[in-house]
């Protein structure tokens, strides 16, 4: 048998009472792609940590080439030969490709753009070192963050949900890099929660489950259902159907909306309309980078309109383009943002507290000050019916998985019971258990005549969810379309730019 390039032996982890990881064994080949499957909170990334020297291992010996080894630092694993491409990018947008790679990386920026062109060639990643960073496309980005990682000539690659943030041309591509990079000599750890990109990348795949290693197989030998069921211990749920509905009273309109941004990076908005009926789901397609943060900002209220402004955004019929977030929520509007970390919760804070953030009208405040005890049993609430897998309501939001922390935000949301819901990138980092779970209770909000507008990238998700979809391309919203009459392809030409506004949809 050939050597394991890093081998785990009896690896544990713990954070306080949780034990994140728990005697983990992990052979991982030279020349192979290796996925990690786990449910949100199941130690992907702990083990990634352990690996790459963020975190130290309480127990246990960890391998490399065959020799012992201790990882102190990222900076030590990046010597021996282990890098990282982080979820969230941390790349200046002022700065050209090649200035970024330049402050980590000795050299003159000449040599270090041929290398980067070089690298680019071999592996499939084109970019222009030359180029600033803004002008990206997230694909591109992500590229220059794998270039970055290969300059120091690695022997093993962890991608930390890679794909999550990628438009479905951009993972093939990805995913065509990865195969070339095994072929030269380079080790892949993936993880990821899509099980058809697994079966279709890698050769190996260990589970997780609660911290413990269930299994290791190859991915290809199993279909999507059985990893499913390796992977949460049970089988998925079908989904619950969208009952037919009467069309109810108009709950969010936009009406041919224009918005030209102060930050020069962000992207304008121009005449942009759109209706949202109770007992309704309307799907937002499109890539990334489009306007969806803006479109966002502008309905949750986190930018107004000017007072001069008038009668381009309604809600429950008032005209509240002026109105801030806290105003709109008043009407019975609920929010919950992509970013989880930064707008949804407050990482140091405990749950009980970040369910205060937008719960508090359920009578959580007595004479303004907290009702502990209120806030805590709505905590409690959300946590149990919402499976999210914490200590209790005392832990800090940042300690959750990011999975876990994705599923308090929606409960806590949902749990206010609002009249128009407007959820974005509703099962990022979820998996696919609680994803199917979220899913179903959203088309069940929507049967009991919620209002619900999803902003995703995922075009399955939103064929799933949505009774219509427009998609959003450089900042303009395509006509409606009907789901159940309109095919995946279609959605893309807009979401491409090759169909626009003002084509009218097949009939
Ligand atoms: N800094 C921390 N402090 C306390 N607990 C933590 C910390 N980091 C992780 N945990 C806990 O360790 C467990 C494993 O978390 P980890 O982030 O490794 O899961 P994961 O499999 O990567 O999940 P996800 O798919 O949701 O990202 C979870 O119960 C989490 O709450």
């Amino acid at each position: 048998m050939t050597t394991p390039l890093l081998s785990l032996s009896g690896v544990s982890k713990s954070y306080g009472q949780i034990r994140a990881n728990k005697a983990i064994d992990l052979d991982v080949a030279p020349r192979s792609i290796h996925a990690i499957l786990g449910e949100n909170g199941a130690g992907k990334s702990t083990l990634m940590k352990l690996i790459y020297g963020v975190e130290q291992p309480d127990d246990g010996s960890l391998s490399w080439n065959g020799e012992a080894v201790t990882i102190a630092s990222p900076a030590e694993a990046r010597r021996l030969g282990i890098g990282m491409v982080f979820q969230h990018f941390s790349l200046f947008e002022t700065l050209t490709v090649v200035e970024n790679i330049q402050l980590v990386m000795p050299g003159r920026k000449a040599d270090l753009a041929e290398r980067m062109r070089a690298l680019g060639r071999e592996f499939g990643l084109e970019v222009d070192p030359l180029a600033h960073v803004h002008t990206l496309s997230v694909g591109e980005r992500q590229r220059v963050e794998i270039i970055r990682c290969l300059m120091t000539d690695p022997k093993l690659l962890i991608l930390d949900e890679p794909t999550s943030v990628l438009p479905p041309q951009a993972v093939e591509k990805l995913f065509e890099t990865l195969r070339r990079l095994r072929d030269g000599g380079v080790s892949i750890l993936f993880i990821s929660h899509k099980l058809e990109e697994i079966r279709a990348l890698c050769d190996r795949a260990t589970i997780l489950r609660a911290g413990e290693v269930t299994g290791h197989v190859d991915p290809r030998a199993h279909d999507a259902h059985a990893l499913a069921r390796m992977m949460i211990g049970r089988d998925m749920p079908d989904p619950t159907p969208a009952a037919p509905m009467d069309a109810g009273e108009t709950r969010l309109e936009l009406i041919g909306l224009d918005y030209t941004p102060d930050d020069p990076f962000a992207t304008p908005l121009a005449k942009v309309s759109l209706t949202l009926r109770a007992g309704e789901i309307l799907g937002i397609a499109g890539i990334s980078g489009n306007g969806q943060n803006e479109l966002a900002a502008l309905i949750s209220g986190e930018t107004q309109l000017g007072r001069h402004e008038r009668d381009r955004i309604f809600m429950m019929g008032r005209d509240v383009g002026t109105l801030d977030a806290a105003a709109r929520r008043r009407l019975g509007f609920a929010f919950v943002p992509e970013d989880r970390l930064g707008r949804g919760a407050v990482p140091d804070m405990p749950l009980t507290l970040n369910g205060l953030l937008t719960a508090h009208p359920l009578k959580l405040l007595r004479k303004g000050l907290i009702d502990r005890r209120k806030a805590r049993i709505f905590a409690e609430t959300c946590i149990r019916d919402y499976d999210v897998r914490t200590s209790g309501p005392e832990a800090e939001a940042g300690a959750l998985s990011g999975g876990n922390l994705q599923k308090f935000i929606i409960g806590r949301e949902i749990m206010l019971a609002p009249k128009l819901l407007f959820v974005a990138q509703p099962t990022w980092g979820v998996d696919i258990g609680a994803a199917s779970d979220i899913r179903r209770k959203l088309v069940r909000l929507r049967n009991e005549g919620m209002a619900i507008l999803v902003i995703s990238e995922e075009l399955e998700e939103l064929f799933e969810l949505s009774d219509r979809i427009q998609v959003l391309h450089h900042g303009t919203l395509s006509p409606p379309l009907m789901t159940r009459d309109t095919k995946p392809e279609e959605i893309g030409r807009y979401m491409i730019g090759l169909k626009t506004q003002t084509d009218a949809p097949l009939p």
